[in-house]
């Protein structure tokens, strides 16, 4: 059995190629800062291979984007080559398609999934909800979160734009889990708490983009820092958790 990341990824990658070069579109893949795995060069520019683990529990994920990645490339160079060895002109159509690759790294803001697992978002809802925000590992572990505005207006100048990438999209902001934890606190709620759990294997010890390319190539960088985004996200938040207590009856 497949995973489920791996089958989205690869297949499903494979099947939107496959139609992009059918009807002659201009193909956009989302990849992820996760091509890097537990980086060792840091920040991350786009010219890393990246440290990944072939065969842990995430790998399904990073490897699946990874491929993905590869496959994009392939089809832009003219890997999705036709022939048809039946017909005896032996006609060979080399279709160098138009592809666009973003890197996104970690991206927050309103209407994300209440309990998707991602770091901001448990955080909010457990402060709003007046539960322990769950902190894995020692929390010193390092993102860099950007408002989903910003990254929307980079996918926007890359698809525009006439640079294949891959391209760097994230805010060079960088936190420690036990930082945002403070962040969330001075936004929602100063009497929050922290609530130590075990950490997940292979997650990625720092984490930080080099903008560079896309601050060059793309005129593009991110506008809002973590302390102007997070509180568009937490009005939103605080409204969907008070129509779910409402729903309830409480
Ligand atoms: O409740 C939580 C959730 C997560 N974490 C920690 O917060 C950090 C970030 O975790 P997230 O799950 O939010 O995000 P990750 O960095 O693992 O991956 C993310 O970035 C790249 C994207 O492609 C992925 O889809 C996205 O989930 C990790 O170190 C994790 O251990 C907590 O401390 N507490």
């Amino acid at each position: 059995i497949l995973n489920c990341d791996y089958k989205t990824n690869v297949m499903g990658t494979l099947n939107m190629l496959g139609l992009a070069k059918r009807i002659g579109a201009r193909f956009l893949l989302t990849s992820t800062s996760e091509v890097y795995g537990d980086p060792l060069e840091h920040p991350q520019k786009e010219t890393y291979w990246g440290n990944v683990n072939p065969i842990g529990v995430r790998s399904c994920y990073d490897e699946g984007k990874r491929t993905a990645e590869t496959l994009t490339m392939d089809y832009h160079r003219g890997a999705g080559v036709e022939c048809n060895i039946e017909d005896p002109e032996f006609t060979i159509h080399n279709i160098h398609m138009q592809v666009r690759i973003a890197r996104i790294f970690n991206t927050y803001g309103p209407r994300m999934c209440l309990d998707d697992g991602r770091v901001v978002s448990n955080f909010v809802a457990q402060a709003i909800r007046r539960q322990p925000m769950t902190v894995y590992g020692d929390g010193k572990q390092t993102r860099s979160f950007q408002y989903v505005s910003d990254l929307v207006d980079g996918l926007m100048a890359l698809m525009d734009g006439e640079h294949i990438g891959p391209f760097n999209l994230g805010n060079p902001g960088e936190f420690t889990m036990l930082e945002l934890a403070e962040v969330v606190k001075e936004v929602i709620d100063p009497s929050a708490t922290i609530e130590f759990r075990a950490n997940t294997a292979d997650d990625p010890h720092k984490r930080k983009p080099d903008i560079s390319r896309a601050k060059e190539l793309l005129n593009w960088e991110p506008k809002v820092p973590l302390r102007d985004g997070l509180p568009l996200m937490v009005n939103d938040f605080r409204n969907r958790i008070l129509n779910e207590d409402e729903g309830k009856g409480n």
